[in-house]
Parts: structure tokens; sequence; C-alpha cells
């Protein structure tokens, strides 16, 4: 299934700019090891914000929830989930 994915990430203003940074790398690990095995095949920044647009091909809904909950900067970040279904009139 595929599923748009929209992350607002909300770093708290005091957390330790050391801290934040590790959190980031290990997220960045995280998300290029799904881009490389095809469950997270678009990653885009939403131009001004912190935040992102992603497309998740996963099983279902439990296998993105495992994804999303295991994102380094989960507890940091609101997470707006759109499951996709084929439209009628698509040709690809
Ligand atoms: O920067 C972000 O949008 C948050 C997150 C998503 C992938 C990644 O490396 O960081």
């Amino acid at each position: 299934m595929l599923y748009l994915v929209r992350m607002d990430v909300r770093l708290p203003a005091d957390m330790p700019p050391a801290q934040a940074a590790e959190i980031k790398s290990r997220e960045k690990a995280y998300s290029q090891s799904l881009q490389r095995d095809g469950r997270w095949p678009h990653l885009w920044r939403v131009a001004g914000e912190y935040a992102n647009y992603s497309v998740f091909d996963v099983e279902g809904h439990d296998e993105l929830h495992e994804l999303l909950s295991s994102l380094p900067l989960f507890p940091y970040m609101d997470i707006d989930v759109t499951p996709l279904a084929r439209h009628p009139s698509a040709i690809a």
C-alpha cells in the first residue's frame, strides 16, 4: 500500500545542539536505509518549513506505524498520514 505522509518536526527550543545533531544523524541513516530498500520512495522538503512530504510503500497500516514510530525524530514530530488508493483515470 502507498501512503502520503507529512511530517512536521518540532524540536524543543531548549534541546542542546549536540543532542539535536545526534538525533538528526540517526534519523538520516534510518531514513536512507528505508529509501534504499524501497519502502520510502519519495522524500521531499516542504519549501520554507522544517517539514517533509513522503511516500511510503509498505504492506499496510501496521508496518507503516512500525516504521514511523521507529524514527529517531518520532517523539518530536507531528505526523499526518493519508492512505492512497489507485485513481481510476491513472495511466501509470
Ligand atoms: O528532516 C525531516 O524532514 C525529518 C526527517 C525525515 C527524514 C530525515 O532524514 O529527517
